[in-house]
């Protein structure tokens, strides 16, 4: 699938023919992408489909094996001051120091930081409701998230990255802190990645995506195109169909009998035509959700043989 190229101007990331393997795996194939300035961009994929991958290759921890990785129009291998300097990073599990205690980890992650806002801190602290002087080690999972959420974004950086950020969050927690400090950046004008299996929770906060599925990038662009895009279709045949029938540009097709339900991408004004071609009229409209949206993806990558 071709997508737009990668485009320096406008983005804080421009990633270009980025492949990757460990051994025999390719963990990342010819991915290009680029992130706007400014926004909520989030990263979908199932478990194994290369995010953090991608996100290492952002930080400079991994070195591009084929292609290109700016970010602020740096290199972040070669330049990872000027980088990281700028990046609030918390991983899917954050690896914080249990003897220290919260106050101690805001102090220590301060001192990295020139433009650390404390005032900001103190406020994330009591809008998180973290004890200042518990030590980490007895902190929940929950707690702990929030905490390395707090270390990631005091110094306000341009581009807040996060990995999996809502594993070990509880729904409320997610919804009440996770997606208002997303949007809080976002709204400042800074750029927010993260990443994330839970498709809906995408789908809420975030202006562009990209879907990865084992190793390729199958979705790309701004949440609103993809999803105006892509509709789901009912067909009504006047005969019952014994196979699927063949629909040109459709991602997938399902039902049985004289009911067939018709994922499109982009394909809506041909197909009244192509349906009365095929002996069948539309009988339902709607709007697809990325999770159908995602599924019909990978099946057009992976297809499942009858
Ligand atoms: N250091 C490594 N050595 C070997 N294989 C690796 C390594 N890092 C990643 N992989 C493999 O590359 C693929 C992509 O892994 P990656 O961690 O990027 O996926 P992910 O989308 O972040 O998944 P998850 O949601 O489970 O964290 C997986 O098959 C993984 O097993």
């Amino acid at each position: 699938m071709k997508f737009p190229s990668p485009s320096s101007a406008e983005s804080v990331v421009a990633i270009t023919d980025l492949s990757r393997h460990f051994g025999a795996k390719t963990a990342l194939d010819n991915v290009s992408l680029y992130v706007p300035k400014g926004g909520v961009f989030g990263l979908v994929g199932e478990n194994g489909a290369g995010k953090t991958t991608l996100i290492k290759h952002i930080l400079g921890l991994l070195r591009a094996e084929a292609g290109t990785v700016r970010v602020f129009d740096r290199d972040p291998v070669t330049d990872p001051v000027g980088v990281l300097g700028h990046i609030g990073y918390l991983s899917e599990q954050p690896d914080l120091p249990g003897w220290m205690r919260v106050e101690e980890l805001l102090r220590y992650t301060k001192a990295f930081y020139p433009q650390w806002d404390e005032a900001y801190a103190q406020n994330l602290l009591r809008q998180f409701g973290l004890n200042p002087a518990q030590r980490l080690s007895t902190l929940s999972k929950g707690q702990m998230a929030k905490a390395g959420l707090l270390a990631a974004q005091a110094h306000r950086p341009d581009l807040l990255l996060l990995d999996e950020p809502s594993s070990g969050l509880d729904p409320l927690v997610r919804r009440d802190i996770l997606e208002a400090v997303i949007r809080t950046v976002a709204d400042e004008g800074r750029t927010v990645f993260f990443s994330s299996h839970l498709l809906e929770e995408i789908e809420r906060v975030s202006d562009h995506i990209a879907m990865l599925h084992q190793g390729k990038l199958v979705l790309f662009g701004s949440l609103d195109e993809i999803k105006a895009q892509h509709r789901r279709f009912t067909l009504h045949f006047e005969n019952a169909q014994e196979t699927a029938p063949v629909i040109a540009g459709a991602l997938n097709v399902s039902g049985k009998g004289k009911e067939w339900s018709v994922m499109c991408n982009g394909a809506r004004q041909a197909l009244p035509a192509l349906a009365a071609k095929l002996g069948a009229r539309i009988v339902d409209e709607q709007a697809a959700s990325l999770n159908e949206i995602f599924v019909a993806h990978a099946g057009a990558v992976n297809p499942t043989q009858p």
